[in-house]
């Protein structure tokens, strides 16, 4: 986040603090408040795509738990800070290990169940007042002096609110966040690529509650007072109006969403009755009415993407004082000189219909194999087989002398396979830079905290390094700074690539890389792949695109009916009857 916005903010806070009358203190207060809700809501639907209706029972856990402690256990307000947080926190993880790995609508419901129990039990339960609530919570002191002006307040709210925005930006821009803001658009190649994605949407739902606890925290104390109304579904929804009217895709946006409901609530609350005669919630049907007209005209970018320029990301120059990441060992592999990825008796069957049946072939070190079929033969069945994709009913797949088969898509990566995609995956919004980063994730490691404390400088350093090594290979350092999804396909198939290399591979696999390539970027694209032959890399693809294989590969395999017709050089492949009939339908 930069500087200079920061200490702008900071000046102008300090500038309001000082000068504003209490009733206009008591509204940013609200503003700063529901901030901090809502910046939780920008990473959890924003960044990770999950739709959360029950983030307010999360502020009103907060702030029962610690009116709870301080009043009936007599603690201090800090240590029922520690107890909101770690509760929160302690039940968004159970309730994320169970909701999270439910999708489509079954998860913002669940969420929604969540929300609505804890409400009803904020109600019930007898030692937390029920709908009368608990009254006589003491203020927050903070060196012996208490925080009961709303200027006192004021100061405290913004400055958490401050803390939380940059602890965000620091953690969105660092290896964990990368991974995480791959997770909405481009979930399989941040699976394919190591990063475990379920993990960290469970680590984003228990961020955002910890940030709902605080603000529950502040809430209860700053009110003195706790009940159940303010922590309803309505007030979940309303989470969501303000990341919306802010925009889901900016920090920012939360602050922006919350002052705009809060002002508009503010104002509306005036003003409606006035105009309509009589008294109501007449405010939310013109939330409604606001949040259809932000959507038709700015989807999810919000007041925010209307303020906000896209700022582009600053060029980076490769140096040699960055450092390196660790390579992987290979040499003692290497010397006995045998076949790198072995495929025996492959089989796989959807329902009845046998879509792969025992292929077996090899790809050696230094060997560009391609497997080409006509449409239907099977191939990206058996793509999706050796990376870890599908499990193969049948048969073994050896990395060297070590099955995987039978492991999760995330090891192939670390056992040296690295693969693209057909369809190009990139990361939408992230840089050139950045998308060819996310390859080395599982090069090193490091976790959420020192992310979010900017700890990993040196660590970053090296991943930039890396990534604009492999993006030099594939001649795109010049467009590093990039919107990746603005390129043309040409140059995003060769992101691509470079983010396969980042992880440092010791064997490539390639989904019709050629497709949808003009002739003169294909050739581009033959040279670099024998290039990074010539540099010790085994390549399998598979592709349609005969001429491009043809002048390429050391070997093809061409599979029909899911099996495999012929293995051969080019020149016999390229001749063979049986090839020749498979293609087009008659013998030569
Ligand atoms: N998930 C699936 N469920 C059911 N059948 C499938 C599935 N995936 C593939 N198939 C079937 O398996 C067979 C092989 O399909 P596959 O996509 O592997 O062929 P392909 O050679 O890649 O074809 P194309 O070149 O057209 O992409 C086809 O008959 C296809 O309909």
């Amino acid at each position: 986040m930069s500087r200079v916005v920061l200490l702008s903010v900071l000046v102008v806070l300090v500038v309001l603090g000082l000068s504003l009358p209490a009733y206009y203190l008591n509204v940013l207060n609200y503003v700063g408040l529901y901030g901090l809700v809502a910046l939780g809501v920008v990473l959890l639907t924003g960044v990770a795509g999950v739709t959360s209706f029950g983030q307010a029972a999360f502020v009103g856990l907060g702030a029962y738990t610690t009116a709870v402690a301080t009043i009936h256990f007599e603690l201090s307000p800090w240590i029922g800070l520690l107890l909101a947080v770690g509760l929160s926190a302690a039940a968004a993880w159970f309730i994320g290990m169970i909701t999270l790995r439910l999708s489509g609508h079954y998860l913002p419901l669940s969420t929604m169940a969540w929300g609505l129990s804890a409400y009803y039990l904020f109600g019930t339960i007898e030692m937390l007042g029920g709908h009368t609530g608990i009254s006589g919570v003491p203020p927050i002191s903070v060196g012996g002096f208490e925080l009961t002006s709303q200027m006192a307040i004021f100061g405290l709210i913004w400055v958490a609110l401050l803390l939380a925005l940059v602890l965000s930006a620091n953690l969105l821009e660092s290896r964990i966040g990368r991974a995480m803001r791959s997770i909405k658009t481009a979930r399989q190649t941040a699976e394919s690529f190591g990063i475990d994605t379920s993990k960290l949407r469970l680590v984003i739902f228990v961020y955002a509650s910890i940030l709902a606890a605080l603000s529950g925290w502040l809430y209860a104390h700053m009110l003195r007072f706790v009940n159940p109304s303010p922590f309803d579904l309505p007030a979940s929804i309303e989470y969501l109006f303000m990341v919306v009217v802010g925009g889901a895709s900016s920090l920012w946006g939360a602050v922006i969403g919350a002052a705009a409901l809060t002002g508009l609530q503010e104002f509306l609350q005036g003003a409606l009755p006035g105009i309509i005669g009589q008294a109501g919630q007449y405010e939310t049907i013109v939330f409604g009415l606001l949040i259809i007209v932000l959507l038709q005209f700015n989807g999810e970018r919000g007041v925010s993407g209307w303020l906000f320029k896209q700022v582009q990301p600053k060029s980076y120059a490769l140096q040699t004082q960055d450092g390196e990441l660790p390579r992987r060992a290979r040499d003692a592999a290497r010397a006995d000189g045998g076949p790198l990825l072995r495929l025996r008796g492959i089989g796989k069957s959807f329902g009845g219909l046998r879509a792969l049946k025992a292929v077996s072939f090899d790809v050696g070190q230094k060997e560009i194999v391609s497997i080409i079929g006509p449409n239907g033969a099977g191939k990206s069945t058996l793509f999706n087989c050796i990376t870890g994709v599908l499990r193969p009913d049948e048969g073994e797949l050896f990395l060297r002398d070590k099955e995987i088969s039978t492991q999760n898509v995330r090891k192939f990566v670390q056992k040296g396979v690295a693969r693209t995609f057909q369809h190009v995956k990139l990361v939408s919004g992230m840089s050139v830079l950045e998308n060819t980063m996310l390859g080395a994730h599982i090069r090193v490691a490091g976790g959420t905290i020192s992310a979010a404390l900017h700890l990993e400088r040196d660590q970053e350093k090296q991943l930039r390094a890396e990534a604009m090594k492999q993006l030099k290979r594939v001649g795109l350092d010049n467009v590093q700074h990039m919107d990746a999804a603005s390129l043309s396909l040409g140059q995003q198939r060769l992101i691509e690539i470079a983010r396969a290399l980042c992880a440092d591979p010791e064997i490539l696999l390639l989904d019709e890389p050629a497709a949808g390539l003009r002739q003169l970027e294909k050739q581009k694209l033959a040279s670099l792949l024998q290039d990074l032959r010539e540099d010790g890399l085994s390549i399998l693809l598979v592709e349609h695109d005969m001429g491009f294989v043809m002048g390429l590969s050391n070997r093809i395999v061409v599979i029909n009916y899911g099996e495999k017709l012929v293995e051969g050089d080019p020149a016999n492949v390229r001749t063979d009857p049986r090839v020749i009939q498979a293609y087009l339908g008659t013998a030569a």
